[in-house]
């Protein structure tokens, strides 16, 4: 098979022209919300796959994502877009900003997703950003499973229910799943009549090597200490099919020396782990054998240079 031949598969393949019933309903919904309140998580479980990165570090998430779901006559294409945060010290924080910010524009529904136990400055800011919009805000309380008392819930939901008038309140899970598939059923009674946008198998706009870097970028967010993963990012310089085999080679690149030692770990035992666990997370996604090598370069200044941002293909929109 062709490399455009796996790229066709994996997007669902070339366009069927196909009829559709005329109350099928499709639309874009925005998930937004202050870092780690757990967007990428909720929307990995409604796509019923991992398509979005996720760590326990806040920010983990700098892209706009396309999560596309096609069921019971809905298609519901997700936006998962990077926290949104007061601080914007560097070129890269005011990247993620910019992309989650934008994503308030131009949808159908918006979920505006909080943790359940834990209301911060950058929540507010958030819903600052809300008030202004008058699209329907489905006001998504996460991580239930750590409250014990479900009932001391209800007093939170009344009083941020009084700051703005939300379309739905829906206090889920998105780890264990709870009341995830209702959610999606919310959202699909407020999308607009229309026929399906994408191919109904199609599952995400980005890339394979996007996807490919981004499940890298995970492992290395879960491996390492605080201050080095905002300052390292991942370049596909390979990405060919051989035979049943897929080769990728990937690129890790951090600012400075010292932070490449550390990537590496001793022995080149850590670069060693994030490879393994990152080839098999792609063995599920591609559903293909696996060949992955990783190496680490020295690119000082990435993060803090608008040129080099770009180059690295972290665009506005
Ligand atoms: N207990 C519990 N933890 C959750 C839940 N949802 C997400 N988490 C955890 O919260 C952390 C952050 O989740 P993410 O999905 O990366 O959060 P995010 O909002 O996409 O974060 P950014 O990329 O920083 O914007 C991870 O450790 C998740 O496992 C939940 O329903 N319950």
């Amino acid at each position: 098979m062709a490399n455009d031949d796996v790229i066709n598969a994996f997007f669902g393949g070339s366009e069927a022209k196909k009829a559709f019933p005329s109350d099928y309903r499709c639309g874009y919904v925005s998930i937004v919300g202050r870092p780690n309140v757990g967007k990428s998580t909720l929307l990995n479980h409604i796509l019923g796959q991992k398509l979005s990165i996720t760590s326990r570090k806040p920010q983990t998430t700098r892209h706009r994502i396309l999560g596309i779901v096609s069921r019971d006559l809905v298609q519901a294409i997700y936006v998962d877009t990077p926290g949104i945060h007061g601080e914007e010290r560097k070129a890269i924080n005011r990247y993620m900003n910019r992309a989650a910010t934008s994503a308030l524009r131009d949808v159908d529904v918006i979920l505006f997703v909080v943790d359940a136990l834990k209301w911060t400055t950058d929540d507010e800011l958030v819903l600052e950003k809300l008030q202004k919009t008058a699209l329907p805000v489905i006001l998504v309380i996460n991580k239930v499973d750590t409250v014990d008392d479900k009932a001391a819930l209800l007093p939170a939901i009344e009083k941020l229910s009084k700051r703005m008038n939300f379309a739905d309140v829906l206090p889920v899970s998105a780890l264990r799943g709870h009341n995830v598939d209702e959610l999606h059923a919310t959202v699909g009674k407020r999308l607009p009549l229309s026929p399906p946008f994408f191919d109904e198998d199609q599952i995400t706009d980005r890339s394979q090597r996007f996807l490919a870097a981004e499940m890298v970028r995970e492992k290395i967010m879960r491996q390492l200490g605080e201050e080095i993963p905002y300052e390292l990012t991942v370049e596909i310089e390979e990405f060919k099919q051989e035979g049943k085999l897929l080769r990728i080679s990937a690129c890790i690149l951090v600012e400075r020396e010292g932070q490449k030692k550390i990537v590496i770990g001793d022995g080149g035992s850590r670069l060693k782990l994030i490879g393994t666990e990152a080839r098999l997370d792609m063995v599920k996604l591609f559903d293909r054998k696996i060949m992955l090598s990783l190496w680490v370069k020295v690119k000082g200044g990435w993060s803090d240079n608008e040129r080099a941002l770009k180059s690295l293909g972290y665009s506005s929109d």
